[in-house]
């Protein structure tokens, strides 16, 4: 690690545990998630694993802490190798925007690309913008944008806290991890876990293939529903995709004003 000219450390590598930063020798060569989920250490199954469940706990408590008082907030998904200049970048800085300026709160895993196209938007539009990091072996920090942030160790508990402070789930083009967060969503919404909220994908084109397969192989199986199909929202047009968590929005106001 180089010195720079201003005296300090040039940024290197670094691991985020919890409330903990770990740099160079310091970091472990594994996650916390990968700990707990390894089968292979049986042997720390009897001493470790109860420390952990306190551990997890604490990280709910900082979360529910840290997150009660959003505003009405939408989470973002994408991938986190899109460039700033990808459209996929351009149409979550545009979406970030509109949605602070339509008075939601942008979450978003608060990492590069997509992540930070849509805090940006949201910090740049005068809005909130929450990042929730993820402990991972490859990880770059949270970014710049972001206004609120939580580092977690524990994948699961993160995944609670995009759901339960979000109106709305807003999906841009991504890898795995952008799809293991839509289709966590999706399943939520079909099994009435949640109540229904609407699931956007944006970014038609790259969907397409997706949703094709899901029409034309998972519901022609039988595998899924009609109604099950019709959670997902597709477009590319910004306003709309605001307007259509906005219409969900008063729509479930009026349902709970009735009951
Ligand atoms: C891959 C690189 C950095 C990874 N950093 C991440 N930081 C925060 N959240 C992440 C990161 N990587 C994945 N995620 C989560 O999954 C979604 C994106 O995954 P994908 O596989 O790229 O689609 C995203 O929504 C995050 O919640 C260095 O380039």
């Amino acid at each position: 690690m180089t010195d720079s000219t201003n005296g300090r450390r040039q940024g290197g590598a670094e691991r985020h545990r919890g409330a903990v930063t770990l740099r160079r020798e310091s970091i472990p060569p594994s996650t916390a998630d990968e700990k707990l989920l390894d089968s292979h250490h049986r042997r720390e199954w009897k001493t470790k694993d109860a420390w952990r469940a306190l551990r997890i706990l604490s990280e709910f408590v900082e979360g529910f802490d840290t997150l009660a008082d959003l505003p009405p907030a939408v989470s973002v998904f994408g991938s986190a190798r899109s460039t700033p200049e990808s459209p996929e970048c351009e149409m979550a800085a545009d979406l970030g925007a509109a949605l602070a300026e339509a008075g939601y709160a942008v979450i978003t895993g608060g990492g590069p690309g997509v992540m930070e196209a849509a805090n940006r938007g949201a910090t740049e539009a005068g809005g909130m913008s929450i990042g929730l990091g993820i402990e991972l072996p490859f990880e770059q920090g949270i970014n710049d944008w972001v206004d609120i942030g939580i580092d977690f160790r524990y994948f699961f508990v993160r995944k609670t806290m995009f759901v339960k402070y979000a109106q709305a789930f807003v999906v841009l083009p991504g890898g795995f991890g952008t799809l293991d967060e839509l289709f966590e969503a999706i399943t939520l919404v079909q099994t009435k876990k949640v109540t229904r909220f609407p699931v956007i994908l944006m970014g038609t084109q790259y969907w397409s293939g997706l949703f094709d397969w899901l029409k034309g192989t998972m519901l022609a199986d039988g595998k899924i529903s009609e109604s099950d199909l019709e959670l997902l929202r597709l477009t590319d047009d910004v306003d709309e995709a605001v307007q259509i968590i906005v219409d969900a929005d008063a729509a479930l106001a009026e349902a709970n004003g009735k009951r």
